[in-house]
């Protein structure tokens, strides 16, 4: 697949002044959430009205979704109030029940999106839709995987598709619920500039607290959409009841929101870019330089321990090296994580170079 502009003409269709926002409650629960959600969003920025109809629990026993009956809900909320409609499908019976009930956007959930088979089956269950195919990342962070499910529609000839960044499961809860992983929905931009990228804050933060903010972050990162969980009652939704918020607070966040250009025009900040930008491409050609020479140390230091028999991996000076350097950044405002991250990847690459000296 390759980027062509018109990949984001359903995006650009609709004409918003604003970025595109799906919103609704996690779950379908009643006739009367549905429809009253509906209403209550109807003066909000959302265009798209989302609900989940079949909803995959990480553990049985949990309210796993009305069924299909949600969808005549969906139908009516639409005919009520004029909002599109979006629910998640994780199979091709899902597929053509949606289909059936006029579903304007389907969605496929991440832990969908990790089995190539289920991807085909649905793909080919919507072969030839104009309806509108939103794929979430995979659980785990592999863009190749995310990237391949969209090309499986696309191969489908599915025309009108977007991508939802919704984070990645971590062994550890921290911060965040999943790990937003920026750089994977950036490298996804890259290689896809217009192929539309929607930020689903409330998954990755698990929490209604910093959603505002990762909705900032989603716009300052050129995002085309926000995915947010909407309930009029969040405090007794049947699931991610941490994580939802109402219609009230949607219209706060989108108030407070700073919505970027893509790129500025004025002869002031283009001069002002381009002096800086040359100083941080002075500055990333020293870095490139300076690690090539620490490469060539560690090389000498590689023949040095083959001449002495002695093992690559020196675990009490490496980590001495990482202590150091935590330190160090603090001292320049660069985080912890980022050193860890750095460091690292230095570290495996002097590994690597040293094995090479070692073993020829
Ligand atoms: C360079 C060495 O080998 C390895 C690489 C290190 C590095 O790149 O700083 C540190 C410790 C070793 O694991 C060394 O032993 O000093």
């Amino acid at each position: 697949m390759e980027n062509k502009k018109e990949l984001k003409n359903w995006l650009d269709n609709f004409q918003l002044k604003h970025p595109l926002v799906i919103a609704g409650p996690c779950s379908a629960e009643t006739e009367a959430q549905v429809l009253n959600i509906a209403h209550q969003l109807k003066h909000t920025d959302a265009t798209i009205l989302r609900a989940g109809i079949w909803k995959p629990r990480t553990r049985p026993g949990n309210f796993e979704g009305v069924g299909a009956l949600g969808l005549k809900w969906l139908q009516k909320a639409k005919a009520e109030t004029g909002m599109l409609t979006a629910t998640e499908v994780a199979n091709a019976n899902h597929v053509s029940l949606a289909l059936e009930h006029d579903v304007d956007v389907l969605w496929i959930g991440a832990r969908t999106t990790v089995s190539p088979f289920v991807v085909q089956e649905i793909a080919n269950a919507l072969k030839g839709t104009n309806k509108i195919v939103l794929v979430k990342n995979p659980v785990n962070p592999d863009l190749s995987l995310w990237l391949g499910a969209v090309e499986r529609l696309h191969t489908a000839n599915i025309k009108n598709i977007g991508v939802i960044h919704r984070g990645f499961s971590t062994y550890e809860k921290t911060y965040y619920r999943n790990n937003p992983e920026w750089q994977l929905p950036i490298e996804l931009q890259n290689r896809f500039p217009d192929l539309p990228l929607i930020l689903d804050p409330s998954h990755i933060a698990g929490r209604r607290d910093i959603i505002s903010e990762l909705c900032q972050t989603g716009l300052d990162l050129n995002y085309d959409g926000l995915m947010i969980e909407t309930h009029m009652d969040p405090e007794n939704a049947w699931s991610d009841a941490e994580q939802q918020i109402t219609p009230d607070t949607l219209i706060k966040i989108m108030a407070s929101l700073q919505v970027r250009n893509e790129t500025g025009h004025a002869a002031d900040y283009k001069n002002k870019l381009n002096t800086m930008r040359t100083q941080i491409d002075l500055i990333d050609h020293q870095l490139i330089d300076i690690l090539g020479k620490r490469m060539q140390i560690a090389e000498q230091i590689g023949l040095l321990k083959k001449e002495h028999n002695v093992a690559v991996l020196q675990a009490k000076r490496w980590n001495a090296i990482l202590g150091r350097m935590i330190l160090q950044g603090k001292e320049k405002d660069l985080s912890e994580e980022f050193i860890l991250r750095v460091f690292k990847a230095v570290h495996q690459e002097s590994i690597n170079h040293q094995k090479n000296v070692i073993n020829n």
